[in-house]
């Protein structure tokens, strides 16, 4: 009788480092959280990126709309429209062969209610080919959830600090402190648990009462700046690459330098040319 130890046949099925190539699910993420499985999330916002993600074995990729300010140069978030998502999008989900590609739906594009969410949720997936969609708000976005998860559109909810709503924070302050706030956010994770939703991301929340929703919650929590007791974890990749520029928030860890080193090849192919280093013999045609 062959032997198949439990740590290998757990690690077959493990969303980083399992051996299996098809693309991952949204009931793979679920049978994560039964095996208490911590996992990984990173943005992406094109195909280059995201293939280097998926070949590192990241097993979910979210196109935020973090590219509003990451990546298209806006201030925040609210000005990122759907067509800028559904193109993004399109180029993320050409990039990967593996990773689900979890797609946000923008401000305005969700929040006339559960038809307008689900014609544009409907778009992702149409168009764009994402796996699921992910929008903001707990106990305020139960019915948009609802619909979609009824109509065969996976939804990843997000709530604590939910950065659509900016001009009405006046910033990014923690959420959740205090007894009200907290009861607030268990009722929030519960509801959107209710509403059919396959994972929550919590933003910005102190890391007791994260542990406490993550405890609560049968399906996954993804913590960003939420501690370290969520089923999974997710940043910003130019945050944790180094590519950002000036200060990030304080929950995030940088994990390489790009930003720095991108300038530094700048620098030098700048240098090469002005000094007629390049190009050199191998890089000309005769
Ligand atoms: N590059 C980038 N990274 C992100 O994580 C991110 C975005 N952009 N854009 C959308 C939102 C905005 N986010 C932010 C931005 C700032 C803080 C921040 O600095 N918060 C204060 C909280 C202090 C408190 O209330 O006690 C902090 O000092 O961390 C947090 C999340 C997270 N998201
Ligand atoms: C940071 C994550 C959760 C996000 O919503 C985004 O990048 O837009
Ligand atoms: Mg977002």
């Amino acid at each position: 009788m062959t032997h198949v130890s439990p740590a290998r046949n757990q690690s077959d099925k493990a969303l980083y480092g399992g051996t299996s190539s098809r693309r991952i699910t949204v009931r793979d993420i679920a049978a994560a959280k039964e095996r208490a499985e911590k996992w990984p999330m990173l943005t992406a916002y094109d195909a280059m990126t995201a293939s280097v993600f998926d070949q590192a074995g990241i097993p979910v990729l979210l196109v935020g709309d973090s590219m509003g300010n990451c990546h298209l140069g806006y201030e925040s978030t609210v000005p990122v429209t759907m067509d800028e998502i559904a193109l993004l999008s399109a180029a993320v989900v050409r990039g990967t062969k593996r990773a689900l590609v979890v797609a946000d739906l923008p401000f305005g594009s969700y929040q006339e209610g559960p038809v307008q969410a689900l014609r544009n949720a409907t778009r992702l997936a149409k168009e764009a080919g994402v796996g699921a969609v992910k929008l903001e708000g707990g106990e305020r976005s139960a019915d948009q959830i609802e619909l979609l998860v009824q109509s065969g559109i996976p939804v990843m909810a997000h709530i604590g600090l939910t950065p659509q709503s900016v001009n009405a924070y006046g910033g990014y302050p923690v959420q959740g402190r205090g007894e009200e706030a907290a009861q607030q956010l268990l009722r929030d994770a519960k509801a959107v648990q209710d509403a059919g939703a396959f994972a929550v991301v919590l933003e910005l929340v102190p890391a007791e009462l994260a542990a406490e929703v993550t405890r609560s919650l049968h399906i996954p929590t993804v913590g960003i700046g939420a501690g370290p007791d969520c089923d999974g974890q997710v940043l910003v990749w130019t945050d944790m690459a180094g590519m950002t520029d000036g200060r990030v928030p304080r929950f995030v860890k940088r994990y390489a330098q790009l930003r720095q080193g991108l300038g530094d090849a700048a620098r030098a192919f700048a240098e090469d040319v002005v000094g007629g280093a390049y190009p050199a013999e191998e890089h000309s045609f005769h």
